[in-house]
């Protein structure tokens, strides 16, 4: 440990928390949950895991993080958000709940559980620009994808093909814009850890 590592926080209300903090662990940071204002105001960048973003929204209200969390990413906080932790992140989603409430860090509309019940979960071969050498084993379980992005955004991945479901083909799956990361897969399940650490050099460059 050296004193020149960031603390990256993990949004600690609902959602697969301990793999992100296994992840980040690795990645030459200080990885922390983050359930209140407290420990929000300790993060030099957050990560919002996957889970189920209704429920998460929801949670954030309960503990008074909601403004908090919107006024730091407005103020520029590092963030990457997988899965719900992407819906959480977009300024609009589809197929919400109509009292689910965004953060809106990323200019972008995404539809919640896009993929359809065939291939509710399925696995895929990603291109993810800024992550060099082989291709990222991105697993996408109940997955949003994004519909459209704002001229700010920047496309990292989209999806090559998905058996049985030709319409997802070119689907936009992965984001940047900023310091905001967001991809509909789970980096955090497949002991890959290329996507934290791009996460973790935006962190140290902010
Ligand atoms: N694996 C996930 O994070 C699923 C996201 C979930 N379908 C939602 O709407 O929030």
């Amino acid at each position: 440990m050296s004193a020149a590592q960031p603390v990256v926080g993990v949004l600690a209300l609902q959602g697969d928390v301990r793999e992100h903090l296994v992840a980040l662990a690795e990645c030459d940071v200080l990885a922390r949950p983050v359930r209140r204002v407290e420990e929000l105001a300790q993060v030099h960048g957050l990560v919002i895991p996957g889970g189920e973003s209704t429920t998460m929204s929801r949670l954030l209200t309960n503990f008074e993080l909601l403004e908090p969390l919107r006024l730091r990413l407005k103020e520029g906080l590092p963030a990457f958000g997988s899965c719900a932790g992407m819906i959480m992140l977009a300024s609009t989603v589809l197929d919400g709940r109509p009292d689910q409430h965004q953060l809106g860090a990323v200019d972008m509309v995404v539809r919640r559980n896009a993929f359809g019940r065939q291939v509710d979960s399925f696995e895929a071969d990603l291109d993810v620009t800024g992550i060099e050498g082989d291709p990222v084993r991105a697993v996408f379980i109940r997955a949003p994808w994004v519909e459209s992005v704002g001229d700010e955004v920047e496309v990292l991945a989209t999806v090559p093909d998905v058996p049985d479901s030709g319409a997802a083909a070119g689907r936009i799956v992965a984001v940047r814009q900023g310091r905001v990361l967001a991809t509909a897969f789970h980096p955090e399940l497949t002991g890959d850890g290329r996507v934290h650490r791009l996460f973790a050099d935006t962190v140290r460059a902010a």
